[in-house]
């Protein structure tokens, strides 16, 4: 389930996962949806990546591993200050904070503010916002870039939209990670219109 360990900053970083592998409380991701974003991004060479939903980790840390290898870096985005304290905590305990620019902020009001190009997307935060997610962070993705969803098994108000929204597009290939049991989109940009 774990990627190949070569490292020390693998070692330190698997130890911590696997030291809190039943502690997560707080929405996060199961272990094999974080080693799903994992192999997306290292096997792509993935370096700009943004996480909308932080909550207390989980699923950074598993981003900011893979982005350990390809030498790239994450912005995460948490609102609530207690679980944005805790991810911060836990990222300098697993020893990727130096991949990792956490911010306290609404997303609704950040993603759309956010600078530069980005290769890769996790949205994970409230459902309703999904395509209001997309369609700011669109612009600013590269061809070739991958933004992924969590939660699309759950088909909820907001999911459906989103995902109605982004299958209609012809510049994206959307597919879903069969494996995972909340459920994860995955839609490749295969061009910028
Ligand atoms: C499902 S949890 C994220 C889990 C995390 N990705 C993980 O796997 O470890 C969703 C998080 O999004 C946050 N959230 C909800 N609305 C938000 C908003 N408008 N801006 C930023 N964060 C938001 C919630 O506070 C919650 O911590």
């Amino acid at each position: 389930q774990y990627p190949p360990v070569e490292t020390k900053l693998d070692k330190k970083i698997m130890a911590f996962l696997e030291d809190n592998a039943t502690n997560w409380r707080d929405m996060n991701v199961p272990i094999s949806d974080g080693k799903a974003l994992y192999d997306i991004i290292v096997k792509n060479g993935y370096t700009k990546a943004v996480e909308i939903g932080t909550s207390t980790g989980h699923s950074a840390i598993w981003i900011a591993w893979a982005l350990s290898k390809t030498g790239g870096k994450l912005v995460t985005i948490e609102i609530d200050t207690k679980r944005y304290l805790e991810a911060k905590a836990n990222f300098k305990k697993a020893g990727v904070s130096k991949y990792i620019d956490a911010r306290l902020a609404d997303a609704h009001e950040l993603v759309p503010e956010l600078e530069g190009e980005y290769d890769f997307v996790f949205s994970d935060a409230d459902k309703y916002w999904y395509k209001n997610y997309f369609v700011a962070m669109d612009p600013k993705l590269k061809v070739g870039g991958c933004f992924t969803a969590h939660n699309t098994a759950m088909r909820a108000n907001g999911i459906r939209e989103f995902l109605e929204y982004v299958e209609s597009l012809s510049n994206y290939e959307t597919t879903f990670d069969e494996d995972s049991r909340e459920g994860i989109s995955i839609s490749y940009k295969k061009a910028s219109k």
